[in-house]
């Protein structure tokens, strides 16, 4: 051990020669080309009882490394004379008892994954907490070297944008996930960027020349879901004319992402547990035992414990499915973000055809004081319609505040409410708060409840058939009513003449 006070002041030399380890304790080796970080990381180690060495240069490290020195390397990626990436496979064929720590300022999940696949042990994106450091060496200590995980490789155009701590947590749990084929939780609130994790996560892991087969469970009638996911043997039920694949089939060899996990019936969910727990299963309305090799993602925005409580979901489920949970941070917890999200959403515009504009700095700033209740969702469609609706180049924050007050009002229970329904509370919220204050200092005329009812609903009933193109049995689910309910609805409301087809 080398208590601080017998350290020399000024920092070690760079590359130094090979020295014995004082009283065994555990040596570090450094490599970072900044040597304000060299001393920070140097005294924080030196203070937690460890040997440490300082490399200015990759060569240094690797002379180093060569003799045998170290229990530990902490690696910057970009050193004056090389990166810090390239050498980790060097570094694994030569010392595969040397686990090693990357830390980056290049904060990207290309980053995180190629680390993890060259075998670092971890990474650590620059800024880092220095508690953090002393933490995941005290890991790599305990646990010794080699790869946490490793697999194929990934392209460096990856979809996951943001390099917030909040999205570096995510990134370091997934790279860790790429060569495996654990199942996956993905929790979050609504458009988080859940898909997008769970299609990275595929596209950068080993099953990447499989298909990747989404599937939205809240977008399909209840009593379809079995066949969807498992298929149906003919006349399993009236229209099944004919035997037909489900989704586990066309998973095959790929990845299955369950989309709205919390959205399965418990008839659904007893099946896919099945398949989970025996990697076969049977078409609805068959007894043919078909194998199954699909790795399954699930997702959701509902909180699954609660459903367990009131007898909504299977418990057993939940601890299969949530053997690695991953949770996509919310934007309002990843603010630094926003400017790097926004810019590339305004790039896509143009891609589509819109007017390339930019955002000055009053805009961004009113971005980063707005709460995102529909979190990327929100800020991407915020983006086109910026670019859409405004002749000017620059926007600035008066624009951006217009339209976010004329879209989604400031909300300020975001955390504990369902972003989805608080989206469409606070809309409605909105247009009442209008009509009230339509009426100046007098009141609105008496019977309002019943009208507004009455408003709601002929809307509702046509934007629910519009969406589904006129499909009664869907728009009935997505409402939450009987189908016959609705086909009275239907009529009472005179919406029959509708050519919801179109809608
Ligand atoms: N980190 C990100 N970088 C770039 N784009 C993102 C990011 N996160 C989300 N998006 C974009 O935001 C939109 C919403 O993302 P996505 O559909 O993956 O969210 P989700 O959490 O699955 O939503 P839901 O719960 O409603 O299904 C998509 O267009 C996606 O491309």
């Amino acid at each position: 051990m080398t208590p601080a006070s017998d350290r020399p002041a000024a920092p070690p030399v760079v590359g130094d020669p090979v020295r014995p380890r004082p009283g065994g304790a555990p040596c570090i080796l450094v490599a970072d080309d900044d040597r304000a970080i060299r001393t920070v990381i140097d005294k924080a180690l030196a203070r937690s009882g460890f040997e440490v060495r300082l490399f200015g240069t990759v060569r240094a490290l690797m002379q180093a490394v060569e003799t045998g020195a170290g229990d530990v390397a902490v690696l910057d990626v970009v050193m004056p004379d090389g990166n810090g990436l390239d050498i980790l496979e060097t570094l694994a064929q030569r010392r595969p008892d040397l686990p090693v720590v990357v830390i980056s300022a290049q904060n990207t999940l290309a980053t995180a994954v190629k680390a993890t696949e060259r075998g670092a042990f971890d990474y650590l994106a620059k800024p880092f907490d220095i508690n953090d450091v002393t933490a995941v060496i005290g890991r790599a200590l305990e646990q010794g070297g080699g790869p946490v995980a490793g697999g194929p490789g990934g392209g460096d155009e990856l979809p996951l944008l943001g390099r917030s701590s909040a999205m570096q947590a995510l990134y370091r749990a997934m790279a860790r996930l790429m060569a495996t084929d654990l199942t996956v939780l993905i929790t979050g609130e609504s458009g988080t960027g859940k898909e997008l994790v769970a299609q990275a996560l595929h596209d950068l892991g080993k099953r990447q020349a499989g298909p990747f087969v989404p599937v939205n469970l809240a977008a399909i009638p209840k009593d379809l879901i079995e066949s969807d996911l498992f298929g149906h043997e003919k006349g399993a039920f009236t229209g099944a004319v004919q035997r037909a694949q489900g989704r586990f089939a066309q998973a095959e060899g790929g990845t299955l992402f369950l989309d709205e996990i919390g959205d399965m019936p418990l008839d659904a969910q007893t099946r896919l547990l099945r398949v989970l727990q025996q990697g076969e299963y049977t078409r609805v309305g068959g007894a043919e035992r078909c194998r199954t090799d699909v790795r399954v993602v699930a997702a959701t925005n509902r909180d699954l414990t609660r459903l367990i409580r009131d007898g909504g979901f299977r418990e057993d489920l939940f601890y299969r499915l949530n053997v690695v949970p991953l949770r996509v941070p919310p934007l309002r917890d990843r603010l630094e973000d926003i400017e790097e999200l926004a810019g590339h959403f305004l790039a896509r515009a143009v891609d589509d055809g819109l007017p390339r504009k930019r955002l000055d700095d009053g805009a961004v700033a009113a971005l980063k004081r707005h709460r995102w209740p529909g979190n990327v969702r929100e800020l991407e469609n915020l983006m086109r319609r910026l670019a859409a609706l405004y002749p000017q180049d620059v926007l600035g924050a008066d624009v951006v505040a217009e339209e976010l007050a004329e879209a989604s009002p400031a909300v300020g229970t975001a955390e504990t409410r369902d972003a989805e329904a608080m989206g469409l509370g606070d809309t409605v919220r909105t247009h009442l708060a209008r009509y009230f204050a339509s009426h100046g200092d007098g009141l609105p005329p008496p019977g309002l409840y019943a009208r507004v009812l009455a408003e709601v609903e002929a809307p509702l009933i046509e934007l629910a058939l519009g969406a589904t193109r006129g499909n009664q049995l869907r728009a009935a689910e997505i409402l939450g009513l009987n189908r016959n309910t609705l086909r009275k609805k239907i009529r009472a409301l005179d919406l029959s003449a509708t050519d919801h087809r179109d809608g």
